[in-house]
């Protein structure tokens, strides 16, 4: 079945190599700092599910994403995945900014409870993340989505592996 012609988007982005050196070159914090200055990229992700870094401070992360009915399940609600992605990413970027040039890290699980639902008409979504516990091997976070009037919609734990050289 063909889709519908009057619902459709457009998704460019940016070649991901630069930003990556440059996370290699940069500690966290300075790296993240650095997106939301402009002067890298955002990842493909957030062009692809349209959501974007505000914030940055030590052991903290902030990103925002104004759901669309792009974004929904058959359900009539916004597939959870986006939730799940913007704690992610919240979580991580929170971990990120603590840990020094040349380290990296990556999820190892990420647990995400539904409070509420997201729609396509919620509105802009806001997801913090936040360091529980740093670690030499593994830092502890969580993280929650919020709507504009500060209404917990997700909440979310993870843990992160550090990746040192
Ligand atoms: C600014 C906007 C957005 C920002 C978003 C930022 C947040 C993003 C957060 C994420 O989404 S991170 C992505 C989700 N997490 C992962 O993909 C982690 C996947 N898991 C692994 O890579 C490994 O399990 C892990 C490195 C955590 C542990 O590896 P171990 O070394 O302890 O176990 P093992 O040696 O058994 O490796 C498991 C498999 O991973 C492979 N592997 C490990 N390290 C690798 C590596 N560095 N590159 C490629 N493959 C690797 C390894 O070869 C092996 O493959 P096989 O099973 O096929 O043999």
């Amino acid at each position: 079945m063909a889709p519908d012609p009057d619902r459709k988007r457009t998704i460019t982005w940016d070649d991901p190599k630069p930003p990556l050196a440059a996370s290699r070159e940069l500690d966290g914090l300075a790296f993240l700092r650095a997106m939301i200055a402009g002067d890298y990229p955002p990842p493909p992700i957030s062009r692809l599910m349209n959501f974007w870094l505000v914030s940055a401070d030590p052991g903290e992360a902030v990103f925002e994403c104004d759901p669309g009915e792009y974004h929904d399940n058959p359900l009539g609600m916004v597939h959870g995945g986006l939730a799940c992605t913007l704690l992610d990413s919240a979580v991580g970027c929170a971990a990120h900014t603590t840990l020094a040039q040349g380290v990296g890290y990556t999820s190892i699980d990420l647990n995400v409870s539904y409070l509420r639902p997201v729609l396509s008409t919620t509105g802009v979504l806001r997801a913090r993340g936040r360091v529980v516990k740093g670690g030499q091997r593994v830092i502890f976070a969580e993280g929650v989505l919020e709507d504009a009037a500060g209404r917990a919609l997700a909440t979310a734990t993870s843990s992160l592996l550090v990746l040192r050289p």
